[in-house]
C-alpha cells in the first residue's frame, strides 16, 4: 500500500525523552517542510542529539511520534532518502588508506569490497557528487591528507551519493576553519536551492547560520521557538539568549 506523502520531510508530535530518570526533551513538536534549510540551535546538553538519533531510529522513542515522508520512524524503511553526517566524521584516522573517490564510494554500498562492482553509473554519480562539494581535485588523494573542512566535505558527498532528499548535519563545522566555514555554508546553499535537498543542521554557530538557513529551531529540553530566520533575528530575547549561550559554549570548547 502506498502511503500518501505530506509536504513534510519530518512531523515529530508531543515528543518526550528520558534518560534513566533524567528529562532530556519534554513535549517537543515540530514540523519540518520539504525543501526548507532549517538550523536547529541549543545550548550543551539541550537534548539536539538525542532528537536526531530519534529521528533517525537510531534509539527507540518513549512517548509521542514521528513520521519521516508521513511514515512513522519504527516502520520506515527507506534510509537511502535520509543522509547524516556527523562531526564524529571530522576525526577520521589521518592514516586511513582511501581515497576520496573511494570513501565517496562506500556510500553506494557501505562496503569497500564491492567497490570493485561499481558500475560506470555508479561511478559518473560518485564523480558527480565529489563536485557537487567542490573536492573534483582531491579526487585521487587519501582522505588522510585532507584539511578537516576537506575532509567533511567528502563526508558530505558520501552522503550525497545515495541521493537522499533530506540530509541531518550534526556540528559539521567544528574545527573547521572560518574561511572553509563560509564556503561550506556555500555549498549547503547550492545544495539547498538547486538539488531541492531539504537540510538539518545543528549548529552552535549562530552567527553564520542565520545568513543561511530558511528556519531556525531553538531547544533546550523543550522546544523554544520554531519559525522563519527573520522572526528569530527580530526576536532580541531569543536570539541574544541562543547566540550568548552558544558562544560562550564555543569558548569553554576552545578551553579559556
Ligand atoms: N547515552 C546517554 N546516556 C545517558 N545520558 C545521556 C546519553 N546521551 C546524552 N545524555 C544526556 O542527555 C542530555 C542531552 O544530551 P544531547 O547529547 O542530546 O544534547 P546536545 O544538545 O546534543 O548537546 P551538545 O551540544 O553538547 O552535543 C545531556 O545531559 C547528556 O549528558
Amino acid at each position: 500500500m502506498n502511503i500518501p506523502e505530506t509536504n513534510d520531510a519530518i512531523q515529530i508530535k508531543n515528543i518526550s525523552f528520558q534518560y534513566g530518570n533524567q528529562n532530556v526533551l519534554e513535549n517537543v513538536s515540530l514540523q519540518i517542510k520539504k525543501g526548507s534549510f532549517l538550523g536547529l540551535v541549543g545550548p550543551n546538553g539541550s537534548g539536539k542529539s538525542t532528537l536526531i538519533k530519534l529521528i533517525l531510529g537510531l534509539i527507540p522513542l518513549q512517548s509521542g511520534e514521528i513520521k519521516l515522508f508521513g511514515e512513522r520512524v519504527s516502520k520506515f524503511k527507506k534510509w537511502e532518502r535520509i543522509g547524516f553526517v556527523s562531526q564524529k566524521a571530522n576525526s577520521f584516522n589521518s592514516g586511513f588508506p582511501a581515497t576520496v573517490f573511494e570513501v565517496v564510494s562506500m556510500g553506494l554500498y557501505g562496503k569497500v569490497g564491492l567497490l570493485r562492482f561499481l558500475n560506470r553509473k555508479h561511478k559518473q554519480l560518485v564523480r558527480d557528487v565529489i563536485e557537487q562539494v567542490g573536492m573534483t581535485k582531491y579526487m585521487h588523494k587519501n582522505i588522510g591528507e585532507l584539511s578537516g573542512g576537506q575532509q567533511q566535505r567528502v563526508f558530505i558527498a558520501r552522503a550525497l551519493v545515495s541521493e537522499p532528499e533530506l540530509l541531518i548535519l550534526d556540528e559539521p563545522t567544528v574545527g573547521v576553519d572560518s574561511a572553509s566555514v563560509r564556503q561550506f555554508y556555500d555549498m549547503l546553499d547550492q545544495l539547498n536551492k538547486e538539488k531541492k535537498i531539504t537540510l538539518i543542521l545543528v549548529t552552535h554557530d549562530i552567527g553564520v547560520m542565520t545568513d543561511h538557513v530558511t528556519d531556525v529551531a531553538c531547544l533546550n529540553k523543550t522546544l523554544h521557538f520554531h519559525g522563519n530566520t527573520a522572526d528569530f533575528e527580530g526576536n532580541q530575547d531569543l536570539s541574544s539568549f541562543y547566540g550568548h549561550d552558544v558562544h560562550l559554549v564555543t569558548h569553554n570548547h576552545g578551553g579559556h
